[in-house]
Formats: structure tokens, sequence, C-alpha cells
């Protein structure tokens, strides 16, 4: 299993470009169920969730070519609709094909994914929001089972604003019949993104950007071109990395008009920020100030951030209080900072964080995505060494954090 060795200590400078969005390429990767013609994509990031979600849609049938960030999906031979346990135990946004192949193909059978370190995420709207447009439902064996002969547009309000949940019901409602309502729709860049390919594909939506989407069904969606949203978490992550150890950063290809939120906190801790369309300078040359946050739905601070920001407030002079509200379980870092030395106390869905002098370099474990991402941090503001075991959670989300690292002069490398 791959470990990160990491010396902290050094400063940051140089140029890093970001990625294209996980969480945006995801559930458009899964959009190229939706037609029998071609969709032509790029800004794919290079990463593990992007390889498991490719290797379950070819074992559909869905025709797909990679070449570096480019990948080129044909749907015109699935003949198969289904997503085993196999897979979504390993990435849970398998949940994803169930809307496209259900609209397309009156029938899906999908895996239910399971619990995982962060929360119990269920996924009981977008079953509801299937079941309100006329789909039949069983969950037999572990399995979600979803027939219709064809959806039927309707109004759906999910009880709570859910990503997955808002994409999965958005994608169905594209090829219903009539006019599908999503109220509490999320607002992620993410939603806008994969509602923006489905419009280039001939989907009818109004609403995008909004909690109140709007979709006419058509008869049938087309090919498409469409290039991925950069990544505003890997962006907000690197800005974090400077922001902690201290330096003078470019991100190049960034999306600045999803991070209002990342900019306010680093600039409350001091960090100076300059930005053009698609670049973001990121300068530091004190010890970063406390910050306090609270999780919430987007355009607010993303719990995809807590972990990472949270390393920051580690060091910072003062102390700082991080409310979670989105997933209940989202602060199994605190333990691991606590062994490079943070001074964090937990109080339910608060993690209190005294900023310390100094961090010293111990053996780490990652227990999540973001939570990897987040000791990677501490790691680079710690004297000593760290070790990160378990990192294939980092490699789920992030397109070679490591090198990038390394180019801006951190001393990072994979160990076997
Ligand atoms: C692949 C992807 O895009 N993942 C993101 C997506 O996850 P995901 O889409 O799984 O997260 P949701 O927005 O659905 O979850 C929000 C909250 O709603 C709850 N819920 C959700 C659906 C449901 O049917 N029932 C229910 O109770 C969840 O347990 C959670 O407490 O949004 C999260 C919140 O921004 C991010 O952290 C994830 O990185
Ligand atoms: C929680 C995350 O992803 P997923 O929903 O794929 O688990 C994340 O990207 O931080």
């Amino acid at each position: 299993m791959d470990k990160l060795l990491i010396r902290g200590g050094n400063r940051l400078s140089g140029e890093i470009t970001v990625s294209g969005a996980k969480n945006a390429a995801l559930p458009i990767l899964c959009a190229g169920l939706l037609t029998a013609d071609t969709v032509q994509l790029s800004n794919v990031p290079n990463l593990q969730d992007v390889t498991t979600i490719l290797r379950l849609l070819r074992q559909m049938g869905l025709r797909a070519e990679q070449d570096g960030d480019k990948v080129s999906l044909n749907g015109s031979a699935i003949d198969k609709l289904e997503a085993p346990y196999e897979m979504v135990k390993t990435m849970r946004a398998s949940i994803l094909v169930l809307g496209p192949l259900l609209a397309r193909f009156g029938e899906a059978r999908v895996s239910l994914p399971g619990g995982c370190a962060i929360g119990s995420r269920p996924v009981d709207q977008h079953i509801k929001g299937l079941q309100a447009m006329g789909a039949e439902v069983t969950i037999e064996a572990g399995y979600i089972h979803a027939k219709a002969k064809k959806l039927k547009g309707t109004r759906i309000v999910t009880d709570m604003i859910t990503v997955t949940g808002t994409e999965n019901l958005l994608m169905a409602a594209t090829l219903a019949d009539g006019e599908t309502i999503l109220e509490n729709a999320a607002r992620e860049p993410e939603v806008t993104d994969l509602a923006n390919l489905l419009v280039a594909m001939g989907a009818k939506i109004e609403g995008i950007g909004t909690d109140r989407l709007v979709i006419q069904g058509v008869e049938s969606l087309h090919g498409a071109s469409h290039a991925v949203i950069a990544d505003r978490i890997e962006t907000a992550t690197f800005m974090c990395a400077v922001a902690t150890v201290g330096g003078d950063v470019t991100l190049r290809n960034a999306r600045t008009d999803t991070l209002d939120v990342a900019f306010d906190k680093l600039r409350e801790a001091g960090a100076i920020l300059t930005s053009g369309d698609d670049w973001i300078r990121v300068q530091m040359a004190s010890r970063p100030k406390a910050v306090s946050f609270r999780t919430t739905e987007y355009p607010g601070f993303p719990t995809d951030m807590q972990a990472q920001f949270m390393a920051m407030n580690c060091v910072a002079e003062g102390s700082s209080r991080v409310i979670e509200t989105i997933f209940e379980n989202r602060f199994m870092h605190v333990q691991e900072m606590n062994r490079l030395g943070a001074a964090i106390t937990i109080e339910g869905h608060t993690a209190i964080i005294n900023g310390v002098d100094k961090l010293v370099g111990a053996p780490v474990m990652a227990t999540d995505l973001r939570a990897s991402a987040s000791l990677v941090i501490a790691a680079l503001a710690a004297e000593g060494d760290t070790l990160i075991d378990r990192i294939y959670h980092l490699d789920r989300g992030y397109d070679r954090m490591e090198v990038k690292l390394s180019a801006v002069g951190a001393d990072i490398q994979r160990v076997k």
C-alpha cells in the first residue's frame, strides 16, 4: 500500500495547474449513458474515482476512450443496466448511473451504497424523487431495482439539499414525459457544470445555478463537447497549503468565481490573494491567523474544504471553532492532527482548535479523502518527517498531488 513521506518546513513557491473537478467529472461521465451519440469531454482529472467510474460504465457497454484529459464516450451499445456492489463499495458516486439508466432504458439495478467513514449517507432522496416520477423501486439483497416504462415529470421537493440527489434527478428528468420541477436543488458549481453539458446535449433546463430547476423532458439527447469545470476543492487545498506554510504560488486553470468563501477565509487568515479570469496568486509571509467557520451548502463554506482549513488553524495564531453541519462524522482527521501535536478538542459537531507554535512529524493514517489532504498540509508544516498511510483515499480524488506539491518546493515522496 502506498504511503506519502513528507519532510515539513519548506515554503512553497512557483506554479500549480489545477485539474478538472472530480465531483463534476463523475456525474458528467454518467451523463454519457443518456445518449446513443458521442460525448467528447476535456479537462477530465486523472484520478482513481474517474478510473473506477469508467470501469463501471464500460462494463455496462458504454464505449470510453481516454487520451490524457480527453475522454470520448459512446452509449450506442449499452447492454447491462447494473452497477455491482464491488464497484459501488469503492465509490459512492456510482449511484449516479441510476437516474440516466432508468430514464433511457426503463430499468436499473444499482447496489445500495453503504455508509462510509464520514457518515451514513443514505440515498433515500434519490429513490423518493424517482418514485415521484413514477418509478417502481424495490430494494432487495442490497440492490436498488428501479423500473419505469417512461418517467413522468412532476414537482419534487427534497427533504434536504443533496448534490448527487439533484444530479440523479436532473439527469432522469431530461428524458421524462413533461415538466419536472426540482425544488431545494443543490446549487454547487458541479451541478451547474452537469446542467450545462445536458443543455449542450439538447436538454431543456431553466434555473441553472438556482435552487429551483425546471426541466422539460425531451424524446432523446444528442452528442456534445464539454470541458469539465476546474476543481474548486483542489484549488482551495493548495491555497490552504500555501497559507499554512508560507510562500508565493500561482494556481493556473482555476475558477475564481466558485471560491468566494475560501477567498474570504484565507484573507482573514492573512494571505494576500490576487486573481485573473483563470488564475489565483496566493502570497503568505506570516503565520496564519485562526479562522472560524461553519460548513454549509454552496455558496457557503464547503464540507469538502473543512479538514484542510482545520490543518491551517492547527498552526495559526489564536483559537478557532469549526462547525460541521453536513456529515455527522467528518472529524476523523482530528485524532491524527493531535498526534502531530495539534491542540483540538471536539464537542458534538464543533471542533475547537487552539493554534500551536509548531507541529512535529509522526506516522499518521488517512481515513477519508479530505482528511488525507489535511494531513498532507499539516505534515508540510510539521518539523521532521511524517509518514501518511492509506493514501488510496487521497488518490481517489486528487490528480498527482505529490507531483504538484514537489514542483513548488515541498519535500514529499510516494513510498511503496
Ligand atoms: C461525488 C460528489 O459530488 N460528492 C459530494 C456530494 O456528496 P453527496 O451528494 O453524497 O452528498 P449530499 O449532498 O447528498 O449529502 C448532504 C447531506 O444529505 C444527506 N442525504 C443525502 C441524500 C439522501 O438521499 N439522503 C440524505 O440524508 C447526507 O447524508 C448528507 O448529510 O456532496 C457532498 C456535500 O457537498 C460532498 O461532500 C461530496 O464530495
Ligand atoms: C466526500 C467526497 O467525495 P465522495 O462523495 O465521492 O465520497 C469528497 O469529494 O470530499
